[in-house]
């Protein structure tokens, strides 16, 4: 670690946010495994020096211990990561790549089930394959303090059906003159009774294709021959106003949405252990959004598929997540959204360095 009488450069200050988990034990490239520092996926790490190209010192954020440890640069994460891929492809090996989210064993995400409620279709497979290009290392950040005029929206991501609609829902009815959520376009007609910008905002097919392909949707989809979607307008129009915007797209809609624009704080919704799943759904008459009238609840095979469609996204997302819920209990899930949401107003949070700057 270098001295405390040494200049202080611009690499000791330098913040990131682990998006791999690290353990020193089991490296095998570091020159002296007692020296490593071993961190999770989300961790904030100081990093104290970047002299040498490879390993890096650094320490936990906070942590008023003043040993530095050694973890592994990005050049060398990226490289080793990079290595190994060619090296698994090669070899049509089935091993885990050290430290990062490996993207195989994924199986194609058009045969997962999806809620009709969900209304967003994505071309997935393709977007798939884009994440499993995607080398994940570190991410500088820099705090960012609270703006009451301009909220930080909250983003909800989770399996289908895990209860993100349930929370949103209840944070909304809880107190409506904080929080506020977009309504959606669609290019299909008015049913009776439904009025332009209280259901959905109407626009006519070829307008709607057209602002898509302009970018104005940051997720879109079609369902039953009909486009629907969430327009960034929406978004900014709710933030705008001061209103905290909660939203619960699809996680793939993550790669338009979290940008230095909105600045979301993005929760996962995380579904508990099988048995709890299901005694929770069923002691409180679930209706499962698998079925499309919503007229019976959850089957076992859905719940199990919540489970596994929840693993993937958590392999996949994982490290873009700001804070975990676990949906079991609903009411004790709902007391930890509102303790974030409150977190947001009243606390500096580590974002994205660009973000800031
Ligand atoms: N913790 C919970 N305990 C019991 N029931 C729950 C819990 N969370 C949600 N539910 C119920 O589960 C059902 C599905 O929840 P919800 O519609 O919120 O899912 P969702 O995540 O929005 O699904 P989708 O993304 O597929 O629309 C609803 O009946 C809801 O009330």
């Amino acid at each position: 670690m270098p001295s405390e009488s040494q200049r202080p450069s611009r690499e000791n200050r330098v913040r990131v946010r682990a998006l791999f988990d690290f353990a020193a034990a089991l490296d095998r490239y570091i020159p002296c495994k007692e020296a490593g520092l071993d961190f999770r996926r989300g961790d904030i790490i100081h990093i104290v020096s970047q002299d040498d190209p490879y390993w890096w010192q650094a320490r936990h954020e906070g942590d008023k211990q003043m040993r530095a440890g050694l973890i592994p640069s990005r050049m060398l994460q990226e490289k080793r990561i990079a290595y190994e891929r060619a090296h698994s492809a090669n070899n049509n090996s089935d091993q885990q790549e050290i430290g990062c989210s490996p993207a195989r064993s994924i199986g194609s995400f058009k045969s997962e089930k999806s809620s009709p409620t969900q209304k967003v279709m994505y071309a997935l497979a393709e977007n798939e394959d884009f994440d499993r290009q995607e080398i994940v290392t570190y991410e500088e950040v820099a705090r960012l303090m609270p703006y009451p005029a301009v909220p930080r929206p909250i983003v909800l991501i989770g399996p289908p059906g895990v209860g993100r609609n349930e929370l949103k829902r209840r944070l909304i009815a809880l107190d409506p003159d904080k929080f506020r959520t977009t309504i959606p376009y669609t290019s299909r007609l008015p049913k009776p009774g439904e009025a332009d910008g209280v259901d959905y905002h109407f626009l006519d097919r070829q307008q709607m294709e057209r602002d898509i392909d302009d970018g104005l949707f940051v997720e879109f989809g079609e369902y039953k021959g009909n486009l629907y979607g969430t327009a960034n307008r929406s978004i900014k129009e709710i933030i705008e106003l001061g209103y905290t915007c909660i939203l619960n797209p699809h996680h793939q809609a993550l790669k338009t949405l979290r940008t230095g624009e909105f600045k979301p704080h993005v929760v996962y919704i995380k579904p508990p252990g099988f048995n709890v799943l299901r005694e929770t759904r069923s002691a409180a008459y679930a209706r499962s959004t698998f079925d499309e009238n919503s007229s019976r609840g959850f089957t076992d095979d859905e719940l199990a598929e919540m489970i596994r469609s929840g693993q993937r996204i958590e392999l996949h997302y994982g490290h873009l997540f700001d804070d975990v819920i676990v949906n079991g209990d609903l009411s004790t899930a709902f007391e930890q959204l509102l303790v974030v949401a409150r977190k947001l107003d009243t606390q500096a949070q580590w974002v994205p360095v660009s973000w800031v700057v």
